[in-house]
């Protein structure tokens, strides 16, 4: 599909049908009057790892249950690879790899019968290219030596990994993963991150929730932030951290007459810690504030602007931490 070499310019200039998921005030109001999700618009471009971020609690998982067709919004629209959902999750879905609140797997069954009886339960699945596509999916993921064992004997990371190689048994559009290092220690995490990488790097659009900020900075182009069942902000991640100014940092062995000076230079937040005193730059040439430092005897080992995180944009949109209690 050309879409995924398509340039940003272009792909901006197309409507919304050319979307991989696309969302128009979209809202969930559970039974007990929860509002989960509260007017979503939501732009996923084709091609992209597209990050969905927000605190435990923000609307992702109902977010992606709507989109997958599982349960109806209340209102607003929902579009999957061009298709409103839930209307045509019959012809929507199969092109979509999903791995939502944790694999389903059969402990008794090996790993390799986990995916087999899994295709098997797939109408849109070819039985005749079944071991075949099995054995392709076990390899993608690193399980073909692991395939004969129990499920059961899988480590955490093993069976989120047999998930997404149930997800890959066909090829696919877009994956959409739900929280998919949850639980996973930093090594599982780093597979599955790696995996994500390769799968993207052949065209596949990856649409991946988180409450972790610096995994979707090491993975993800785009991203979405949600707080409390509303879009905070969307874009591209360098477009989302560029947003949010980046702070000041000097480090220098006269920390308290450094923030004394800085103070007097309207550097705003001014924080000492040990040899480094850090703030938020002023609008004035930042040369002057380092004369000014310099005037007043504090000897400057590092003066600079450390590039803006994921969360200092998150910090500078909501005015608050990054809570992952939510
Ligand atoms: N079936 C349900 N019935 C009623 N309220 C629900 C239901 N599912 C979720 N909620 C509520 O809706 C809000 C959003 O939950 P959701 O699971 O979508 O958030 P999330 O961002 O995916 O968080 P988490 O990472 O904890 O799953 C929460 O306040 C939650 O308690």
């Amino acid at each position: 599909m050309d879409e995924v070499s398509a340039t940003q310019p272009e792909r901006a200039a197309r409507g919304a049908e050319d979307c991989v998921i696309h969302t128009r005030a979209l809202t969930k109001r559970y039974r007990g009057g929860q509002l989960a999700v509260d007017g979503l618009d939501l732009t996923v471009p084709a091609g992209s790892v597209f990050g969905f971020l927000g605190p435990n609690g923000s609307g992702k998982t109902t977010t992606i249950r709507m989109l997958m067709g599982l349960i109806e919004p209340t209102s607003g629209t929902a579009r999957v690879l061009g298709h409103p959902m839930p209307r045509s999750s019959r012809a929507v879905l199969p092109h979509v790899g999903a791995l939502i609140e944790g694999p389903a797997l059969y402990g008794f069954l090996t790993g390799r019968d986990n995916l087999l009886r899994y295709d098997a339960a797939d109408p849109t699945a070819d039985p005749r290219t079944r071991g075949a596509r099995v054995a392709a999916a076990l390899d993608r993921v690193g399980l073909t030596a692991a395939a004969g064992k129990k499920a059961r004997a899988y480590s955490l990371g093993m069976k989120q990994r047999l998930g997404l190689a149930a997800a890959l048994l066909q090829p696919r559009r877009l994956l959409v993963l739900d929280e998919p290092t949850n639980g996973l220690d930093p090594q599982g995490m780093r597979e599955i991150r790696s995996l994500v990488r390769e799968l993207a790097s052949d065209g596949t659009t990856v649409f991946l929730s988180s409450h972790l900020l610096d995994e979707i900075e090491q993975v993800c182009t785009h991203a979405a932030v949600m707080a409390r069942g509303r879009l905070v902000t969307q874009g591209s991640v360098a477009e989302l951290a560029a947003g949010a100014r980046g702070r000041l940092v000097v480090t220098t062995p006269d920390a308290a007459e450094a923030a004394r000076v800085l103070k007097e230079q309207a550097v705003a937040d001014v924080v000492v810690t040990d040899d480094r005193v850090t703030g938020e730059p002023p609008e004035r040439d930042l040369a002057e504030v380092n004369a000014a430092l310099v005037r007043a005897g504090v000897r400057v080992r590092g003066f600079g602007v450390e590039r803006a995180s994921l969360e200092d944009a998150f910090v500078a949109l909501t005015g608050e931490g990054f809570d992952v209690a939510g």
